[in-house]
């Protein structure tokens, strides 16, 4: 018998819902009952079988999704408010979907939530890869590449933001800045190479002494500096007492040498300035003093704190 012209315009409209490269169902928005799932999310989820959406189109659900987005779809009369569109990844395949949700009429005249998402893996994974190569190479500017430690570029940046904050807080904040002595000698003497295993021992040195707030950065050549958030000059000082030491106590074994060095430090602290009744310092006044400091520790024959 040949089909009637409403049973043609169905089937052809449920070939072309089972022929879409998309996720088209339909749930009822308050019992979440599974009304339509075209052949796109049959294949992927399984059958509806009377079950509710929650069941059928996600892992490990006893109840309701708390992501779902029924409460976009309706205004306060009850009515349909619209397309809601949103970005998710499926529990049940770990795929991303961009949604799109609306509240419809059903053919039993009841509002349902009618759904058509479309596969968007493949741009998520090159954002996600592209967000990664961004953090990699902003790590990258942000790296001294001999020792891994910050460099001068993002020692500036940190170091603002972190006086502002002291700042804000009314909180002390020190420096610590030192620089090695005689290190020429050491090229000189045992090579560039050995020059850089020393470079690295002393950074490490310098983050095995700090804290995760403290700030590390070889500022350049043989300069180091390190700026620590609330700590009063007091506590500054004995840093630099314990990385002096530590500096002096642990000569860096290169190619069977062991070769010993020192440094010299300049320390300083915001309170100095709070207390002569001037404003807050900016990093480069902070640094400007410790540097002078420093130097001064040079002149008098190095190996020492200022
Ligand atoms: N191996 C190595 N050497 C470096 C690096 N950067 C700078 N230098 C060397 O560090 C040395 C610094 O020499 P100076 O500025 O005279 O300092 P110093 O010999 O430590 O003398 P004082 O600071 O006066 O005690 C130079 O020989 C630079 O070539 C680096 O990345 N690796």
């Amino acid at each position: 018998m040949p089909e009637s012209p409403q049973d043609t315009h169905q089937h052809a409209m449920t070939t072309i819902l089972d022929s879409l490269d998309a996720l088209v169902y339909v749930a009822d928005m308050d019992t979440h009952e599974l009304l339509f799932l075209n052949e796109y999310g049959r294949s992927k989820w399984g059958m509806p079988a009377g079950r509710r959406c929650w069941e059928v189109l996600q892992k490990n659900q006893q109840g309701p999704c708390a992501f779902c987005t029924n409460h976009h779809l309706r205004d306060a009369g009850g009515n349909s408010s619209g397309v809601h569109v949103w970005e998710f990844q499926n529990t049940v395949t770990g795929r991303w979907f961009q949604c799109r949700d609306q509240a419809i009429r059903w053919v039993d005249g009841r509002l349902v939530r009618l759904e058509i998402a479309t596969d968007i893996t493949d741009r998520k994974q090159t954002e996600q890869a592209l967000e990664e190569a961004r953090i990699k190479a902003q790590q990258l500017a942000d790296t001294d590449v001999l020792t891994h430690i910050n460099n001068r570029r993002a020692f500036f940046k940190l170091g603002e933001q972190l006086l502002l904050q002291a700042h804000r807080f009314g909180q002390p904040a020190s420096l610590i800045m030192f620089d090695l002595d005689f290190f020429k000698q050491i090229n000189d003497n045992h090579g560039h190479a050995a020059g850089d295993a020393v470079l690295v021992q002393i950074a490490q040195l310098c983050t095995s002494n700090i804290r995760d707030a403290d700030i590390a950065a070889r500022l350049g050549g043989e300069e180091f500096a390190i700026l620590l958030p609330q700590t009063d000059y007091p506590h500054a000082l004995n840093l630099a007492t314990r990385l002096h030491n530590a500096i002096a106590n642990n000569p860096t074994a290169f190619n069977g040498q062991q070769l010993p060095c020192t440094a010299s430090f300049g320390v300083t602290c915001t309170d100095h300035w709070v207390q002569a009744g001037n404003s807050m310092p900016v990093l480069d006044e902070l640094l400007n003093a410790a540097d002078q400091r420093l130097f001064s520790v040079k002149r008098n024959g190095r190996n020492g704190i200022a």
